[in-house]
């Protein structure tokens, strides 16, 4: 399969209209590609959390529909990275929308872990509880979003629920690449799965993003990795290497699942 990410720059010299105009232009230029991945909360801003309420959106909102129509015209499975849902009780979530080739909604994640400790999203936005794996032709492609990373159980929660894929939108500080760079590495190699990672560039709400979206294998290696500017990272990965890599490096079968550790905080 071919598989793209599109680092998006959000910066705050653009509006969300023109961020999806140009997001929209740059799916239906990865005609031919199997699957397409975009960046974290990349309409409204991950850090500008001014603009949230105002560009908070319902799952048909215009960042939904723009995405829906990007996917069909290009004929793509589509990982539309997050927006600011907002549902009928006006609570906003952190959502991730996978698209089919035909433009259908076929997977929603509810980012679990909110980042920004006691400010940010911590406290605009409501947690979600579903772990989210979608069955396509393509494979079993499981969803988690920016922060998350640093939550190994939720990595292998999606690896316990079929994840051979496992996309990852995000919009990391700059000031922490390191820790980017390390975590994703690691989560695709402790579940044995393919993580595609796609970061935002660019600068808003005074935050600089990392970039370097990548696509790692299941051995932990780095098939491709964009630098800082906006660029579309293209990779070409056999699923099949999954398996092959689990049988060779057989570890999770040596799982002891009965240990339990007393939680402490
Ligand atoms: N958008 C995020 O989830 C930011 C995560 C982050 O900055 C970190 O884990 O560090």
């Amino acid at each position: 399969m071919r598989a793209s990410l599109i680092q998006l720059s959000v910066d705050s010299t653009d509006s969300a209209d023109e961020r999806r105009r140009r997001a929209a232009s740059l799916v239906r230029d990865r005609a031919g590609d199997d699957l397409v991945v975009l960046p974290e909360l990349w309409a409204a801003g991950a850090w500008s959390y001014d603009r949230w309420d105002h560009d908070a959106e319902g799952l048909d909102g215009p960042t939904a529909e723009a995405m829906s129509t990007a996917a069909r015209q290009a004929g793509v499975w589509l990982h539309a990275g997050s927006i600011v849902e907002r549902d009928g009780d006006g609570t906003l979530y952190n959502t991730a929308l996978l698209f089919d080739r035909s433009g259908d909604l076929r997977g929603r994640y509810r980012k679990i872990h909110r980042y920004g400790f006691d400010t940010g999203e911590a406290t605009l936005m409501g947690g979600g509880d579903d772990i989210v794996t979608v069955p396509t032709d393509l494979g079993v492609i499981g969803l988690a979003t920016c922060y998350d990373l640093r939550f190994p159980e939720l990595f292998r929660g999606l690896l316990d629920a079929g994840a051979e894929l496992i996309a990852v939108p995000a919009a990391w500080p700059a000031a922490r690449l390191t820790h980017w760079q390390l975590l994703t590495r690691t989560r695709a190699l402790e579940e044995q799965v393919f993580l595609l990672a796609c970061c935002a560039t660019g600068t808003h709400g005074d935050m600089r993003q990392a970039g370097h979206s990548m696509v790692i294998d299941p051995w932990g290696t780095v098939l491709g990795q964009a630098r800082t500017t906006e660029e579309t990272v293209t990779v070409d990965l056999a699923l099949c290497e999954v398996t092959r890599i689990r049988s060779e490096l057989p570890v999770l079968r040596d799982r002891v699942l009965a240990i339990e550790a007393p939680v402490r905080r």
